[in-house]
């Protein structure tokens, strides 16, 4: 059976690439996307594919992305690899912008969205700690932290301000309900 494409959403700091990665750890069903930014790779965090800002618009024009969009003045992409790995029968977890999810509604016939939320100061803490960005960058990041959902798209809500063992359960309880 084809497997779901669940966009994991929320702001920068909440926990996205953590919960993902406990996820699929935790679980063999799940897969993740490997998202294509033009980020230097040895910044860190995620298993993301860095790439030049020309390279990435060589490999959108050469049909090489699913879903694509900009944010933080970063461009980022979902390859296509993804539907190959739908096709296996995985369930893909793919961190998303929330300005990209009617794109990716559109794209993937089995979607799913995680909207992950932490209060403003849990964010800021996480941005901090991370130490990935700037001052200036995380305070950017953090005015886009009350962005909306946009209309017409339906999301499965997750406080991830407490801890990331208990949102991992929480998530895999909704994806993989365990019948009576
Ligand atoms: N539930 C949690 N409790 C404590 N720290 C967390 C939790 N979830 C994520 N973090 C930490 O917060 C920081 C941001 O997490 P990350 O997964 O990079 O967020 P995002 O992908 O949403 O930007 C990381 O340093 C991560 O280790
Ligand atoms: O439009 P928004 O919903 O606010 O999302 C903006 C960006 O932030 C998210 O990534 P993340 O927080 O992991 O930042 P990063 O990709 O730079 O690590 C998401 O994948 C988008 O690329």
């Amino acid at each position: 059976m084809t497997g779901r494409f669940i966009a994991v959403v929320g702001p920068s700091g909440v926990g996205k690439d953590s919960v993902m990665e406990a996820m699929a750890n935790r679980d063999p069903r799940i897969g993740l996307a490997k998202r294509v930014i033009t980020r230097p790779s040895t910044a860190g965090g995620e298993r993301f594919n860095g790439v030049t800002e020309a390279e990435f618009q060589t490999r959108k024009a050469a049909g090489q992305f699913a879903l694509s969009w900009a944010a933080h003045g970063l461009h980022y992409a979902i390859p296509v690899s993804v539907k190959a790995q739908l096709q296996n029968g995985q369930d893909v977890l793919a961190n998303l912008s929330r300005a990209a999810l009617i794109d990716s509604k559109a794209c993937f016939a089995q979607f799913d969205v995680f909207n992950l939320t932490a209060d403003r100061a849990v964010l800021a803490h996480r941005l901090e700690a991370r130490g990935r960005e700037t001052a200036e960058q995380i305070a950017r990041r953090l005015d886009r932290a009350s962005a909306q959902l946009p209309d017409g798209i339906e999301a499965f809500d997750i406080d991830n301000s407490d801890a990331l063992e208990q949102t991992v359960q929480i998530a895999l309880n909704h994806l993989y309900p365990v019948k009576a």
